[in-house]
């Protein structure tokens, strides 16, 4: 309480950083303060004690040294602490020179939360607080479904048809028109803008500054159909461009017989070969273990553990790579054990043993990482708990 008197003092211009040399100086390892007009409020963590238990180490070195563009997608059960963790690396990079974007694909945000600051609307907005730009988005479906009419336009079958002189034909095939096709494959709209976004931040020259991309999945279910999305488009897109062309030659050998001039292939709309090789773009990237790694966040139940050896088994399937698994939660060293305490802690210990010996798990590289004893918001706490995990 004295702490928090004596850091409200604290001039309204102080920094986070400086904050967090208050901290220390005070005998605490790190501050969660906010700055709201000249009023500074948040949580002291005396958490000292458990930095010794995030002892797998994630060679930290490794993720950062690359210059080249790297995508990072964290993903597992839904409240291990996906979030946590994704805003914890992303203000890692950040804080390690590399311009980043973090974004969050899962329906049910809570990056605004982690962060402590309104990061909503579906654009990307600056985090505050950060040396590096961060610049942080949650993906709104509804605003990505504008996005993606509006760069389409009105690319019904019956459209492109018209155009070849074919629309008497397009009758038999209705009015098939690609937005829906897009919506009735049933992976869902959120998939879709992810992918939209993700093709983006390739394509877009102002995002190519930034050199690690860093994604906060929904939880596993919507995530395997996110990284499968790109095969499905590509199969479907495969079946309309050859419907596509079979119509074009019999429509050449028609209208030749009838005296009238040839269908040129140049001519075509292309837009469904384009949008395939756009789809096979965003396949190699989430499969390239040169560009992408998805880490698995886990927490120390049988359930967890179950669902996380799923999950890279699928992914192991996708051949998207995978080296690091989160385990969340664990209970700090404690010399006094209540009998809750210690009986929640043989339990964690045994499953650790359970990682060990799982087939799919037991080849990652395991990061341990403490349960904190306050909730981790603001950008000054999710840097304490990077310092634990990423290093
Ligand atoms: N190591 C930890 N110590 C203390 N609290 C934690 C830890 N990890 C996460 N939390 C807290 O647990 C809650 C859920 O975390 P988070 O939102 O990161 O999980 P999530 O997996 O992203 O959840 P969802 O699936 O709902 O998106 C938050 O309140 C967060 O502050």
């Amino acid at each position: 309480m004295a702490a928090l008197l004596l850091l409200n003092r604290v001039s309204r211009t102080t920094s986070s950083i400086s904050l967090h040399r208050v901290a220390g100086a005070l005998g605490f390892d790190s501050l969660n303060a906010q700055i709201h007009g000249g009023r500074i409020s948040g949580t002291l963590f005396r958490v000292r004690s458990l930095a010794t238990l995030a002892e797998g180490a994630s060679r930290f070195d490794e993720m950062v040294s690359v210059n080249q563009r790297k995508f990072y997608l964290l993903g597992g059960k839904g409240g291990v602490g996906k979030t946590s963790c994704a805003a914890s690396l992303a203000v890692k990079f950040a804080s390690h020179g590399h311009p980043t974007i973090v974004v969050s694909t899962d329906p049910a945000h809570s990056l605004s939360d982690s962060f402590s600051q309104d990061l909503s609307g579906g654009v990307l907005k600056p985090v505050q607080g950060v040396d590096s730009p961060l610049l942080a988005l949650e993906i709104t479906p509804e605003i990505m479904k504008d996005e993606i009419k509006r760069q389409t336009g009105d690319k019904s079958v019956k459209n492109m048809m018209d155009s070849m002189g074919l629309g008497m034909f397009a009758g038999e095939l209705g009015d098939l028109n690609l937005e829906d096709m897009l919506n009735a494959a049933s992976p869902g709209i959120d998939e879709i803008a992810a992918i939209s976004k993700v093709l983006q931040f390739m394509e877009a020259p102002e995002y190519s500054r930034f050199t690690r991309i860093v994604f906060d999945t929904a939880p596993t279910g919507h995530t395997l159909r996110l990284l499968s999305l790109p095969d499905f488009y590509d199969s479907s897109i495969s079946k309309i461009t050859k419907l596509k062309k079979k119509i074009t030659a019999a429509a050449s050998a028609f209208k030749s017989v009838f005296g009238k001039k040839e269908i040129q292939q140049q001519e075509l709309p292309n837009e469904l070969d384009q949008l395939k090789e756009r789809m096979e773009k965003v396949r190699n990237v989430f499969r390239d273990a040169n560009t992408t790694e998805f880490v698995i966040v886990t927490i120390p139940t049988v359930m967890a553990i179950n669902e996380s050896s799923r999950l890279h088994a699928s992914l192991r399937k996708e051949n998207v790579p995978v080296h690091r698994l989160i385990v969340n939660q664990l209970l700090p060293q404690s010399e006094s054990d209540c009998k809750f305490c210690s009986m929640r802690r043989k339990e964690q210990t045994r499953v650790l043993g359970l990682i060990q010996n799982d087939t799919e798990l037991s080849g990652l590289k395991l990061i341990q990482s403490p349960l904190l004893d306050a909730e981790i918001r603001g950008v000054p706490a999710l840097k304490f708990m990077g310092d634990l995990i990423w290093k």
